[in-house]
């Protein structure tokens, strides 16, 4: 099954967006990028509310070309932004009677699953931002769509409101089979919720692909602006330490993490930021970190005047870490160098 098909350039005063990528036809794109990458332009090149040059496909069926322009109500995408936008006058209901009546989608099962019942005759204007924006959710849901677009939902969200809807939007990827695009400007967010990222900057693809791949790019660093890069590591619980540590398997070895994460057996992703990961040829003694894992070096770039991005082969995870020019000169980082690699601190994130 074909998904988001694109092959596009939008030109408007001082800014040009260019971007050409299949999209897969389920799982979450992120769209991810600095500020003015042009993320917010392509989701509504998408949607339709503007229209590109080149060309748009979707399932196999054109949205967009040089003869042809399918408008956003036909396309069947459900937008859901950063701010809620749901209807003040009407309650939580009656904003999703009112999605529901077109599509004819039933309601019960949405409720259901967002965990709204409570909500149901809650005036909009009291409800608090991560209820609001679960009810945006829904409402999204209940137009029958068939590309969902998600643009920074998050981004208005205290951590524990956000911490709220992550699982939410974790359900929804795995469990509707839609695609999803989703912009956002956190690494963390992307490293838990994305599948794909396509990463832009100045509005250019810097690197499009699978998320585990995309995060050991260095290719795709320029799109990580500000943000601190790093590496997503595919792992499996197998348990827990006697003294309360979560042990994690791949194919590199096995990581601890102080992080309770779920029984045996779940698939998680690490992610790891590059400057959390130091380098030693030796292995260390009497330190700290709980996780030293052998490594290769697989490849070294400059990452600024005094800076270098190592890439690590850790049993084929690839994993960057950001080191001085200094450091990789005194340890002669060259590509199959046998080195150990300091994971200094690991964020998890449930696949
Ligand atoms: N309606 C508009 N008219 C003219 N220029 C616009 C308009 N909307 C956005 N731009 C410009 O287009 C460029 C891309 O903007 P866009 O909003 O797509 O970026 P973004 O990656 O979503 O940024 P952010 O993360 O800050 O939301 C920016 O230079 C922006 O100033």
């Amino acid at each position: 099954m074909t998904g988001l098909d694109l092959d596009i350039r939008h030109d408007r005063a001082g800014f040009a967006l260019s971007v050409r990528a299949d999209l897969p036809a389920s799982g979450l794109t992120a769209v991810f990028g600095p500020s003015g990458a042009g993320k917010s332009t392509l989701l509504r090149l998408v949607a339709g509310f503007e229209r590109a040059e080149g060309r748009i496909a979707f399932g196999g069926e054109v949205w967009s070309d040089a003869g042809h322009f399918v408008p956003p109500h036909r396309r069947r995408v459900a937008s859901v932004f950063q701010e809620p936008r749901l209807f003040a006058h009407l309650d939580v209901r009656g904003n999703l009677a009112y999605a529901a009546r077109r599509s004819g989608a039933e309601i019960a099962p949405v409720v259901r699953d967002l965990g709204l019942e409570p909500l149901l005759a809650r005036r909009t204007a009291g409800l608090s931002g991560g209820e609001a924006q679960r009810v945006a959710l829904a409402r999204a849901l209940l137009t029958r769509p068939r590309l969902i677009l998600m643009d920074e939902p998050l981004a208005a969200l205290d951590q524990t409101r956000r911490a709220e809807i992550l699982p939410v939007v974790e359900d929804l990827r795995d469990r509707l089979g839609l695609p999803i695009l989703y912009v956002s400007h956190s690494v963390g967010e992307v490293a838990r919720l994305a599948t794909h990222v396509l990463a832009l900057a100045e509005g250019r693809l810097a690197s499009f692909g699978p998320a585990e791949e995309v995060f050991a790019d260095s290719a795709a660093a320029a799109a990580f602006g500000g943000e601190e890069p790093g590496s997503l590591i595919a792992a499996r619980i197998i348990g827990m330490t006697g003294d309360g540590l979560c042990r994690l398997g791949f194919p590199g070895g096995e990581i601890l993490s102080p992080e309770p994460l779920g029984p045996p057996g779940t698939d998680v992703r690490v992610f790891v930021r590059a400057r959390d990961v130091m380098i030693a040829l030796p292995r260390p003694e009497a330190l700290s970190a709980l996780n030293v894992l052998p490594a290769i070096v697989r490849g070294v770039v400059a990452a600024g005047p005094a800076a270098c991005d190592v890439t690590l082969d850790l049993g084929g995870s690839m994993v960057r870490s950001r080191v001085t020019l200094r450091s990789v000169r005194a340890l002669d980082l060259v590509p199959g160098r046998a080195c150990h690699a300091i994971l200094k601190s690991v964020a998890l994130a449930r696949e």
